[in-house]
Parts: C-alpha cells; sequence; structure tokens
C-alpha cells in the first residue's frame, strides 16, 4: 500500500450528503500543474477572507490538501498521477475544488481531469458565463451574454476510447468494421487511428434533466439543445432527439408550430420556457452575433468544450470563467482554462477563475452571504482597474496587478 500524505484537519467536520452542511467544512482541494501554483493559494485567501467578513468567525472552511497530476507524482511515485487515496477522499469528503491540470497532447498520460470525471460519475460540466462591467471584451453588447453551459462530462469521443494508428489494436478494430460492420468509408485504413463517440439516452437524459431543472429553478427563458446531429445522427443526433423526448415526456413540453422546439410552464413562476436547438457550428456564430437569444444550454462533451472557451473570450476570457463537475453524489469546482504552462510561478495570471468556481462552491454550500461577497469584491477591482495582465492589456488607464495582488486587491474592497 503506498505511502499516506493527506493530513485530515482536526477541528474539521465532513460534509454528507443530505444533511445540513456543517460550519467548519472540510473541503478538499487539489493545488493543480502550471499556474495551480499561483492560483491556488489567492484562491483560498479570498474565500477564507469573504466567509470571515460573512460570517464573523461562526463558519470557516477547513481546507485539506489533497494530490493529483505532476505534484502526486513527486509526493508518491513516478506513476501515480491520481492516487487511490485522492479519490477516496473527493468521495469521503464530497465536495471538492481543483486547481487545472496538464494533459500531453498526442502520447503520455490520459486526462486525469477526464479520469476524475468519470470515475467520480460528475457528468454534469456546468460552466456559467456573465459578464462584468468593466471587462475588457471583444463584442460591441458584452452585457448581452448571459449563458449557462450544461456539457455532459462522462461520455462522448472525449472518452478517450481511441486506437493508435499502426497498432496492432487500430488494425483489428479496422479489420472488424471492414469485415464485420461492410464499413467502406475508411479513406486511408492503414495509417489512421480510431476514434469511438458514445453518447447513450441515460447518459443525455440525465444532463438534459439537470439543465432544465437548473432553468426551472433559475427563472430562466430558454434551453438550447447544442449538437451535430445532421452528421453524426446516430450520436448527436440522438442527443438532440432524446433531450426533446424527456422535454416532452417529464416536463411536459408541447410543440411549438409542430415541433422539435417545445415549450412549457415554469410550474414555480408561471413563465414559458421554450426549449429548442441549434447546430452546433451555426451555434458558435449565433453566440457572437445574436448572445441574447441564448441563456442554458445543453451540449455533448466536446461540443461543450469549444463553446466554453469561446463564450468565456466573449466576456473577457478565460481567467474569469468559472465551472463545476457535479454528479448526484459529488461536486468538484474547477476553472475552465488550463494550466497555462508559459505562466507558471510567475504570480501573474488571473485568479478570477478558479476564486468564481469556489463562489459557485460557497453556493452550493447556501453560503451566500460569502458568495455575494465574492462577486462584489470582483466588481470593485475591476471597476478600479486593479486587474491582471489578461485584462491590463485591453484597458485603457488600467493598474496590472499580480495575480495574488489581484486577490488582496479584492479582500481590501470586501
Ligand atoms: N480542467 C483542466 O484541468 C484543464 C486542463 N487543460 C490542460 O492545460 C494545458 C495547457 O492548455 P492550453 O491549451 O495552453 O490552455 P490554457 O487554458 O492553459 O491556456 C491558454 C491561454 O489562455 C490564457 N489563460 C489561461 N488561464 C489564464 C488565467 N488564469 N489568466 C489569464 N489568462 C489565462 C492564456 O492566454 P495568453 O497566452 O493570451 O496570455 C493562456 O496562454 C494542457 O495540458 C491542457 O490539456 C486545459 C483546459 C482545462
Ligand atoms: O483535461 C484536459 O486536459 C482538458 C480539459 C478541458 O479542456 C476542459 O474540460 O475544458
Ligand atoms: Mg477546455
Amino acid at each position: 500500500m503506498s505511502e499516506s500524505h493527506i493530513k485530515i484537519p482536526p477541528a474539521g467536520q465532513k460534509i454528507i450528503p443530505g444533511q445540513a452542511i456543517p460550519d467548519k467544512p472540510i473541503i478538499p482541494f487539489i493545488e493543480g500543474d502550471g499556474i495551480g501554483i499561483d492560483i491556488t493559494p489567492v484562491m483560498i485567501k479570498v474565500i477564507d477572507a469573504a466567509v470571515a467578513k460573512a460570517y464573523g468567525g461562526r463558519k470557516k472552511i477547513h481546507w485539506m490538501e489533497v494530490y493529483a497530476g505532476e505534484k502526486s507524482t513527486r509526493l508518491y511515485g513516478p506513476d501515480e498521477w491520481l492516487p487511490k487515496e485522492t479519490f477516496d477522499a473527493l468521495k469521503e469528503y464530497s465536495v471538492s475544488i481543483k486547481g487545472p491540470m496538464t494533459t500531453p497532447v498526442g502520447g503520455g498520460i490520459r486526462s486525469l481531469n477526464v479520469a476524475l470525471r468519470q470515475e467520480l460519475d460528475l457528468y454534469q460540466c456546468v460552466r456559467p458565463v456573465q459578464y462584468f462591467q468593466g471587462v475588457p471584451s471583444p463584442l460591441k453588447h458584452p452585457e448581452l451574454v448571459n449563458m449557462v453551459i450544461f456539457r455532459e462530462n462522462t461520455e462522448d469521443i472525449y472518452a478517450g476510447i481511441e486506437w493508435q494508428a499502426g497498432s496492432e489494436a487500430v488494425k483489428k478494430v479496422i479489420s472488424f468494421l471492414q469485415q464485420e460492420m461492410g464499413v467502406k468509408k475508411i479513406r486511408f485504413p492503414d495509417s489512421s487511428g480510431i476514434g469511438i463517440k458514445p453518447i447513450s439516452v441515460e447518459g443525455t437524459e440525465r444532463l438534459v434533466r439537470a439543465a432544465l431543472n437548473y432553468t426551472i429553478a433559475n427563472d430562466r427563458k430558454s434551453l438550447t439543445i447544442v449538437h451535430k446531429g445532421n452528421i453524426m445522427k446516430f450520436t448527436e443526433g440522438n442527443f438532440r432527439d432524446t433531450a426533446y423526448a424527456l422535454a416532452r415526456k417529464e416536463f411536459g413540453a408541447e410543440p411549438i408550430d409542430g415541433g422539435p422546439w417545445c415549450k412549457f410552464t415554469n410550474p414555480n413562476t408561471g413563465r414559458e420556457i421554450i426549449v429548442k436547438d441549434a447546430i452546433a457550428d451555426a451555434f458558435l456564430q449565433q453566440i457572437l452575433l445574436r448572445p441574447a437569444e441564448y441563456d442554458v444550454i445543453a451540449t455533448t462533451n466536446l461540443n461543450g468544450d469549444y463553446i466554453s472557451d469561446a463564450l468565456a473570450a466573449q466576456v473577457g476570457g478565460i481567467g474569469i470563467a468559472p465551472g463545476a463537475n457535479i454528479s448526484d453524489h459529488y461536486a468538484c469546482f474547477e476553472a475552465t482554462h488550463g494550466t497555462a504552462p508559459k505562466y507558471a510561478g510567475l504570480d501573474k495570471v488571473n485568479p478570477g477563475s478558479l476564486i468564481l468556481s469556489a463562489e459557485m462552491m460557497l453556493r452550493h454550500l447556501g453560503w451566500v452571504e460569502a458568495a455575494d461577497l465574492v462577486i462584489k469584491s470582483m466588481e470593485a477591482a475591476i471597476a478600479d482597474k486593479q486587474v491582471t495582465y489578461d485584462f491590463a492589456r485591453l484597458m485603457d488607464g488600467a493598474t496590472e496587478v499580480s495575480c495574488s495582488a489581484f486577490g488582496d486587491a479584492m479582500i481590501a474592497r470586501m
């Protein structure tokens, strides 16, 4: 058995799903690779300050470092990218937050981020995209962008089921496809790698159900199903058809003008909710040209990845794009961006994305007063033009501050 490196904070309490959130919850965190070393301590400092200010010491997060990625290989051994005790802690303590982790392109290890989502069955990747006044944006009216992406997080080509070109395994797969399935369309069979794209009814239904429940609970006006179902009919197309069928079956949606768009009444507010769809390529131009027409988005894994970064850019970039990975039992919050290796250790990047992910975590815990303070102080720091390099290079008259100084600027404005 490998050595244990996790130190359980003695005065903290475990969050138990279905029970009230304790005042001193233990929250596991993964520092992350690359800029994780810069943004994670700043996030913790800002969140601790917001919680202290909101509750005067009555509530406090007891942070517990757990290890994954490069740091874990240094502690546990060269092949230990995701130690078992990390998995166990993320499950046992149910709510956690993580910095980004590196995935090499081409060869090397498969994504640890994806592995975590799959192993914990964190099937919803929820990424809200909203404009903060004063943030530099390439749009004329960035304030019209107000969307929440529900990205399926466990299936699709993203699951990493693939075989390398030239390998014995890929030869077997290609031979099976050609000999037994009658496939004639592999253009260069001798030099193709092959990937598999599983998209299921169950996986689609649970994601769309979560997105529609969110739409109802937050009095949002529409849900758009984004897919490439004209080309990939039995995967992306089935995602669309399953999503519409679920809206009709479980939410009582009625077709508009014969369908497939449909609508139903929000049982809480009496307002109409429209369920519509868009093909992914067209959607990417629509969100630039007519963002006000889109609200909650439900989409497949790879589409959701692309849409997340594209939409983030419309409201200032991935430096302030938050996210959460959620299952029926666990929640692991994480920034939309990656490890930005060229900036690692420079105390330079924007910690906003991870701080806003933690803000989502505070709301998830029901600690709304602290969450509100995080938003208020970030708005105030941006309004005073105390910003990191990514915003400073696009804002007139801004003062460029470091990653840690941005956190301090927020704390000073709580
Ligand atoms: N969930 C996760 O853990 C994720 C991990 N990754 C992994 O991260 C690694 C690097 O990926 P890469 O494609 O370079 O994408 P990154 O998101 O890491 O960086 C791309 C660019 O985005 C900007 N950026 C990213 N984070 C910030 C920030 N906090 N503040 C300001 N600007 C920021 C920088 O732009 P500029 O150069 O213009 O300053 C940066 O060069 C890969 O191994 C990838 O697999 C990627 C995404 C998510
Ligand atoms: O896992 C990775 O390295 C990339 C993941 C990613 O880009 C995302 O989830 O947005
Ligand atoms: Mg991404």
